[in-house]
């Protein structure tokens, strides 16, 4: 299997506080990659470093071999990489069908000008964005709930709708920051079926940030435990979840500097 992301020693810094600590990691293309830790110890900056929201002190990120490091977040959406934040960020008040509308348009490439002049080009692609999210919402199984408030969705189907959120920029790469966050064992199962089938429909590689065990064990094919933005072991489920530094490491501490 290739690798569809690599990262390269990668360091980050807050004030005094190394948050990101020389971090490597090889996500294989078509695996599901688990990224657990303690509280604080880095799984959301390394999504941030990803994802161009933060800029790294050193270091290097590579997807599909091309080097991203220092990409703008929608230039590095736009080469693939979908993902979704930890607290659920939908607008609330607009409709299932609309939130996923807006994620397809940032694909659009045509601004107010070219839609007026170039009418009958704006009219078509109009037409494809809007059939094509409405087929995904059909695959994520909410084509029931096109015109319903996103905020007046059930927890679970919120989730839903913002992994078909990112979906919708037709990702190679999907980065899941916790998405069993908030939910109990029956949903949190639930879940996991939803995650695996949109994995084989789309063909996706995930790295996935969860606290849930049961979820990145039934789930993951390798995991990387990070602790204080160090990785303190890499395996399959089986080995991390007998590693005695990963067992020792959810007993806690405090941040140290580089
Ligand atoms: N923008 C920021 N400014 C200052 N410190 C930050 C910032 N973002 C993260 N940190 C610090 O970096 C460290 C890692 O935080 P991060 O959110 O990445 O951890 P995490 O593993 O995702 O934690 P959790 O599981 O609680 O979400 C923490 O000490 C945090 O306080």
């Amino acid at each position: 299997m290739s690798q569809v992301l690599e990262i390269n020693s990668l360091v980050k810094r807050f004030g005094g506080v190394c948050a990101i600590d020389n971090f490597n990691i090889d996500i294989k293309k078509g695996s599901i990659h688990g990224l657990i830790g303690p509280n604080g110890a880095g799984k959301t900056t390394i999504f941030n470093l990803i994802t161009g929201i933060y800029k790294p002190d050193s270091g290097k990120v590579l997807f599909n071999n091309e080097d991203i490091t220092g990409k703008k977040p929608y230039e590095i959406a736009n080469l693939g990489i979908g993902r979704t934040f930890q607290n659920i960020r939908l607008f609330s008040q607009l409709s299932v069908l609309e939130n996923v509308l807006i994620a397809a348009h940032k694909d659009a490439n045509y601004n107010l000008l070219t839609a007026v002049t170039h009418f009958g080009h704006f009219k078509s692609k109009e037409k494809h964005i809007r059939e094509t999210c409405l087929e995904l919402l059909n695959i994520v199984g909410l084509g029931d709930r096109l015109v319903e408030k996103a905020g007046n969705l059930p927890y679970g189907h919120q989730r839903k709708l913002e992994i078909a959120r990112a979906l919708a920029l037709k990702p190679k790469l999907l980065l899941l920051d916790e998405p069993a966050a908030g939910m109990n064992k029956e949903e949190s199962k639930e879940l996991v079926g939803f995650i695996k089938y949109v994995y084989e429909k789309f063909d996706l590689t995930i790295l996935m940030i969860e606290h849930h065990m049961d979820v990145v064990m039934s789930i993951c094919d390798e995991i990387t435990v990070l602790n204080f933005g160090k990785t303190i072991a890499k395996g399959t489920p089986k080995e991390i979840q007998k590693d005695k530094q990963v067992i020792e490491a959810y007993l806690g501490g405090e941040n140290k500097s580089c």
